[in-house]
């Protein structure tokens, strides 16, 4: 086990997660340093949400310690920003985009009028973050009016007005459409490079993001794998994770992940494939 780094921003140490007689994961280490770019892999049930939930504060682990910014983990740690998974909003929803980033800000304050410096202060911030993510044109609107790719660029300026050293992001591509999916991606990777941002990024399509990842964590059934993406995304590996054969190809541009057998590649792409472009 490593030594604790004074600046990592996030560290599980043994840390072990069970629901009832299952084990989801145990023995797992993970040290994150400031603006590191973590993309979190695996089947669906592997334990990737509640990894996220982990490090929210509102999953406690079975065993094991779970530290961010050095401090046990808690509920509310405004240095902890999160993108959960999109849920398409009701069309009916009136609350302003705007608003909807505001939010964040005072997310850990319901109900609590903020007095007039700080009411200037948050406007100033949300409006940073607005323009941050391009979002200026629709922020006034209904959010429910707006695309599911527009909802979901206002989510990450939520996420981000709290200014977090940590970004927790639950699938935030998914139902994207291409384009999309790779602007909300550098809006992400924009935002670590600028405050030296930890991204932990749940997805099932490492596609959009596999240029910005500096490490993969892979969960296969209670099993895992932590390393550099040219470590982990290996024939080898990944069938000694999912203890079938997998193949992973470099297509081009592309890493190809063959016979995974899981949600990962039943995406409707003949052959049982799980495309990976770069
Ligand atoms: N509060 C809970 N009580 C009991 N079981 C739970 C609870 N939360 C999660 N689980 C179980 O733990 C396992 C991991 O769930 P989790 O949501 O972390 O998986 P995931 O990898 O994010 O899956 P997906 O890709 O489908 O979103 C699942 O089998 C789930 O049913």
């Amino acid at each position: 086990m490593s030594e604790h780094q004074l600046d990592d921003v996030i560290e599980l140490r043994a840390a072990q997660l069970r629901f009832g007689n299952r084990t989801v994961w145990e023995g797992l280490d993970l040290a994150v340093r400031p603006g590191e770019f973590v993309a979190v892999l695996g089947p669906n049930g592997s334990g990737k949400t509640s990894l996220l939930r982990v490090l929210l504060g509102v999953q406690p682990l079975s065993s094991g310690t779970a530290h961010s910014f050095g401090a046990p983990v808690r509920v509310g740690d405004p240095r902890i920003g999160y993108i959960p998974q999109q849920k398409t909003l009701d069309r009916g929803l009136g609350l302003r985009g705007r608003d909807l980033v505001g939010l964040g800000y005072n997310g850990h304050r319901w109900g609590l009028p903020l007095p007039g410096r700080k009411q200037r202060e948050k406007a100033e911030r949300v409006e940073e973050a607005i323009v941050a993510v391009a979002a200026a044109d629709y922020a006034d609107m209904p959010v429910g009016q707006l695309s599911g790719g527009e909802q979901q660029r206002l989510r990450v300026a939520q996420a981000l007005v709290s200014d977090p050293g940590v970004l927790l992001c639950d699938e935030p591509l998914l139902s994207l459409d291409l384009a999309s999916q790779r602007r909300v991606a550098e809006l992400i990777d924009a935002r670590r490079h600028l405050a030296d941002t930890a991204v932990l990024f749940v997805t099932h399509e490492i596609t959009p993001i596999l240029p910005m990842v500096d490490t993969v964590v892979y969960f296969v059934d209670g099993r895992f794998r932590v390393g550099p993406p040219d470590q982990v995304m290996t024939s080898e590996v990944l069938s000694d994770l999912y203890r079938t054969e997998v193949e992973v190809i470099a297509v081009r541009d592309r890493l190809v992940v063959i016979g995974t057998g899981d949600a990962l590649d039943l995406l409707g792409r003949a052959g049982h494939e799980h495309h990976a472009e770069q």
